[in-house]
Parts: structure tokens; sequence; C-alpha cells
């Protein structure tokens, strides 16, 4: 498995720039998630690294060796979609063995590897089951068998699980933590599930209309965002803006202890974190719950602060019953409170005229 790095790279479709100035590093092992909206650049940056698109500027490196011009099939980079593209008319264990089969291996031992393969994703029974006899998450499973046994030095993975029902999915993601633990394969994957990247990822890089807006393990790109776009992307609710003075945010919410410097900024901290309870602690919030909604086994509540001014959502129990109209404090712990500085307006303007 080797390091994968890509460099300034970027991708124009008739003249209009999808993916600009990309650099990314992903270590030997690693899984790096690249999350963003549809349509933001992810599928482009897999097949700008598997060569099939060649870029506009930038580079492609697996290990040392810088890939530009290198095609497709010589790169040894193997890449697996939301669909897993079997050959129909070849079992599960040929699909698996048919990388080594090209390579010129023997009948017989490409079959024993691939073998090998099936079993690591627990489908060592069904080898002899047509392609077409296999349920969709036994076909994702041995198109993830096929993907790792052509041992490439780099595994690019493109929404593999999206296709899948939540159960399946899950199961999905505990088969691929398990290969990382066994075979610690470098992975590129691509996603727009934030849930996905989380549980797989060691970092995930946030792509925004075309380029990183920020890039980090998943507890920083959820507590620390750098911008109220990643914020937002990751599903963050919570936002008050304020004025930072003496270590404190200032705004219609009240003063809060926080650990940004000074200036204009906005606090954000995630729902999940926030404690509601009926009795009011020192340094709480007093607000008034404005809504209640069922999120599966627990609630969502908007509660008002200060008369309705802010209104701050919070995840509680189902066993917590607080009706509309009902009195609470809210406890936002020191470590989830977050500043955004407010972006300057020379910074703004830039960013509008290259979007
Ligand atoms: N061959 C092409 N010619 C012209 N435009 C293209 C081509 N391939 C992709 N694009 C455009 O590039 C942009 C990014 O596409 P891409 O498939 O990389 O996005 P994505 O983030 O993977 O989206 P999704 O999550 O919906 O799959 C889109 O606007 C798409 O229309």
């Amino acid at each position: 498995m080797s390091t994968l790095s890509l460099h300034s790279l970027t991708k124009a479709f008739n003249e209009s720039a999808v993916i600009r100035d990309i650099d990314l590093e992903v270590a030997a092992g690693e899984c790096v998630a690249v999350l963003g909206p549809s349509g933001a650049g992810k599928s482009t940056i897999l097949r700008l690294i598997a060569g099939l698109e060649p870029a506009s500027s930038g580079t492609v490196a697996l290990g040392d060796r810088n890939v530009d011009g290198v095609p497709a099939e010589r790169r040894g980079v193997a890449l697996m979609f939301q669909r897993p593209l079997l050959f129909p008319h070849l079992n599960a264990l040929d699909n698996v063995a048919f990388s080594a089969r090209s390579s010129g291996k023997s009948k017989r031992s490409s079959r024993l590897h691939a073998q090998s393969y099936l079993e690591l994703v627990q489908l060592g029974d069904f080898a002899y089951r047509r392609a077409t006899e296999l349920s969709g998450g036994q076909a994702q499973r041995v198109a993830l068998a096929r993907a790792l046994a052509a041992e490439p030095r780099v595994l690019l993975l493109d929404e593999p699980f999206s296709a899948l029902d939540p159960q399946l999915r899950g199961e999905m993601h505990s088969l691929l933590r398990q290969i990382r633990r066994e075979l610690s394969p470098t992975i590129l994957l691509v996603t727009h599930d934030q849930h996905e990247a989380a549980v797989l990822a060691d970092r995930m890089a946030i792509l925004l209309n075309g380029t990183i807006a920020q890039i980090d393990t998943p507890h920083h790109i959820y507590t620390r965002p750098r911008s109220l776009s990643v914020h937002r992307m990751m599903g963050g609710i919570n936002e008050i803006f304020g004025d930072v003075r003496d270590g404190k945010h200032h705004s219609t919410a009240g003063v809060l202890t926080v650990s940004h410097s000074s200036g204009a900024g906005t606090l954000v901290f995630r729902h999940e974190a926030v404690g509601v309870t009926e009795a009011s602690e020192p340094g709480d919030l007093a607000g008034v719950v404005a809504a209640m909604e069922v999120i599966g086994a627990r609630q969502r509540l908007h509660i008002n602060i200060n008369g309705g001014n802010v209104t701050v959502c919070a995840e509680a129990p189902p066993t917590l019953h607080l009706p509309p109209g009902s009195r609470v404090s809210l406890h936002i712990p020191q470590a989830a409170r977050h500043v955004i500085p407010e972006e300057a307006p020379a910074t703004m303007s830039k960013i509008l005229k290259k979007g």
C-alpha cells in the first residue's frame, strides 16, 4: 500500500473549473473520506486519481511516483462504485479472480488467491454462485473482494454503500473496519453521508464548490468547523452571532465563556452536546421550549432564549417530557463551544469572485 499525494489538482470541463487547487496527502494505511454535496466534484477527484480523466493541471503521485500520463490500468489503483458491476456470466470466485487471471496468473493460483479474499468478506461459501444469483449486499461484498484481490496501491471507493439499506450499510461499515485492521489498505472514500465518513475515516476532507474547505479528524470537523459552511455541511444547527471580549462571547442569548480571543464571531455548538434540564445551574442559559420533533429514539427541542431573540436546538431522550411552553435550563459544555470568526469583507468578496 502506498501514500497518495495530490498537489494543486485542478479539473475544468468546458473552461469551467470543477475542482481547483486540491492538495491532499493520504498516508499509507490511512482512510480519508471526501465529503461534500452533490456536484461538489468528489467523483471527479477519484477519476483523476484513477487515470480515467486527465487533470487540467496539478499532479497525482502514488508513493514517490508521479503517475500523470500513466494509463489507468498501469496505475495500480482499484475503484469501487455504488453498483457492484460484476461480470454476470461469471461466478463470485471468477469475478474476484479476474484481475489475477488478466495479469497472466494460472487459473488455479488465481482462484486460490480469490478464495482467500471471498473468505475475508465472509462469502467463502458463495464462490460458485453466479453473480446474478447474489443479493445486492452480497454482490457489493464480492465487488470489494475483487477490488482488494487486485492488491492495489490505493483503494478508491465512490459512494460504495449508498445503494444498500441502512442495516446492510452498517454491516459493510463493520466489514470495512475489520479489513482495515487486517490489511491496512490506503483508502480514499467519497461519500455524501457524514455519518459514514465519521465512522470509517481517520480524517475527513470537506469539499465545497470544488475546493477543500477543511481537512481534519471527524471529531474536529464536528466540533471545530473552520467556517459556517463546514458546520452546516456536518449537520450543525446552532449558530449565535455575537462579539468576543475578554474570553467571553456576548450576544442576545447571553454571555458565555469561550476560548476564542476577541472580535466578531459566531458561536457554534452541536445540538447533541447541549444538556437540557428543568433545574437551572449558574452559567446555564434559561429558555422556553418552542417546539419538539421526534427524531427516531430521541427528541429534538427548539428552545427560545431571551424571549425568542435566539433559538437553540438540543437533543434529549424521549423520557424527558417537555411540551412547548416548558421552562428549561440549557447547559452548553465549555468544550463544545467554538467561535467562527466573522469573515472579513475582503475575503468574502474574493470567495464570491472565485465562485
Ligand atoms: N465529463 C464531464 N463533462 C462536463 N461536466 C462534467 C463531467 N463530469 C462531471 N462534470 C460536472 O462536474 C461537476 C462535479 O461532478 P462530480 O460527479 O465530480 O460531482 P460529485 O460531487 O461526485 O456529485 P454526486 O455526489 O452527485 O455524485 C458536476 O457539475 C458535473 O456536472
